[in-house]
């Protein structure tokens, strides 16, 4: 079990201590025939009895058959371990998150994942990049946007609307929210959910025509998603365009292979600042919202990541460095970032999340079940 615990942690984040040989427990495969026991020490009773085979022993030809037999079964382990690897990306978090395994894939089921159980490599698993989401807006951060072309958007539907031009401070006081909440409680053109969503989807319309399908990635900001994918930071994209926008989008920039989760306008009820997208994207990543940062480039995204309680990191994109004074980080480009500042951010290291020494920990009896069956697992733990 303690080998198993071993190979399956470090599978997600560390080297294998066992610099990648599948490790498998066979004990209830096949058995070894005595004879071909490797050297063991016994301690019976008071004695401590060696066990050699005499060198050069001849093995009998039935012998011989079940050690044949025996490398075949391991040549079949090894190679059925080498087809399994290749797991898609997306489950490679499922010992962290609980997700359910897909049955007769690597990892294996094993006990000591657990969390409760206090598994000391999982924890340090945690404590290193493990135990950290990262949660991207798409426009301005990822790629590059065009601020002109949401305010142009807005004055060609109000006047398709017959409604007069929303003011620059008004259509300030929209940056970030989904479109139907901006027409109902901002410009107030609207409270008919039908209404809401006809205009919303309009407005769509003319900003994907203004905008012409043509995405630009901003500069750093794939080699920083690599370098997260690298360090298997997993990663959720969250944008109020709607999710076939979005999606089409990614593709064409090539990068949907980085993304575990995916928030578009229709997950969600409301847009920034309110938290609604940035709380669900850290529940699709299964993180406790303390562990992710959001990147975004308004301080409308900056109110909606603290009232999720995520630390954020503000994009200087369209907006200059000293109005994003908010953040708990500014930069002009993604690249400037590093890993440690990641950990910095997320505060790996605070006593809120840090300890969990078995010793200090009361456990509650739940009643009916007396603490006499706790198992070996727990205690070894
Ligand atoms: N109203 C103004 C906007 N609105 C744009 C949106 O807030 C936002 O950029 C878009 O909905 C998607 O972005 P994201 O992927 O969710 O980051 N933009 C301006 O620049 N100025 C405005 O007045
Ligand atoms: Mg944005």
């Amino acid at each position: 079990m303690v080998v198993d615990s071993i190979a399956a942690t470090s599978f997600l984040g560390h080297p294998p201590l066992c610099q990648g040989i599948p490790v498998r427990d066979l004990s209830s495969k096949k058995k070894f025939p005595d004879c071909c026991r490797f050297p063991v020490t016994e301690f019976l009773g008071r004695r401590i009895v060696n066990y050699c085979p005499p060198p050069r022993m001849k093995l009998s030809r039935s012998i011989n058959k079940s050690i044949n037999a025996l490398a075949m079964e391991l040549t079949k382990e090894t190679y059925s371990f080498r087809e399994e690897e290749k797991i898609p990306l997306d489950w490679r978090y499922q010992i962290d998150t609980g997700v359910d395994r897909k049955p007769g894939l690597w990892p294996p089921e094993n006990k000591a994942d657990n969390p409760s159980l206090h598994n000391p490599l999982l924890r340090q698993e945690r404590m290193g990049c493990g135990w950290l989401g990262a949660i991207f807006e798409w426009e301005g951060v990822i790629i590059e946007d065009n601020p002109d072309l949401e305010k142009q958007a807005w004055l060609t539907l109000a006047q398709e609307e017959g409604k007069s031009p929303p003011p620059a401070f008004i259509l300030r006081r929209i940056e970030g929210m989904k479109n139907e909440q901006a027409i109902s409680e901002v410009l107030c053109w609207s409270r008919d959910p039908a209404e809401l969503r006809r205009m919303a989807s309009r407005m769509e319309e003319i900003y994907q025509a203004l905008q012409g399908g043509i995405y630009r990635l901003r500069t750093g900001s794939k080699e920083f998603v690599n370098i997260l994918m690298h360090y298997k930071i997993p990663m959720a994209l969250v944008s109020t365009r709607p999710r076939k926008t979005l999606e089409t989008a990614i593709d064409s920039i090539g990068i949907e292979e980085y993304f575990t989760a995916i928030v578009a306008a229709e997950d969600v009820h409301r847009g920034k600042p309110d938290p609604e997208m940035f709380v669900y994207a850290a529940q699709l990543l299964k993180f406790i919202p303390e562990r992710c940062i959001v990147f975004g480039n308004s301080n409308q995204t900056v109110e909606a990541a603290h009232d999720a309680r995520m630390k954020c990191v503000a994009v200087a994109s369209k907006h200059p460095v000293y109005e994003l004074g908010a953040a708990d980080l500014v930069v002009r480009h993604l690249d400037e970032l590093s890993v440690v500042d990641l950990k910095n951010l997320a505060d790996i290291e605070s006593t809120e999340f840090g300890s969990v020494e078995p010793e200090m920990e009361v456990e509650e009896e739940e009643e009916g079940y007396p603490s006499s069956l706790t198992t070996v697992d727990d205690i070894f733990w």
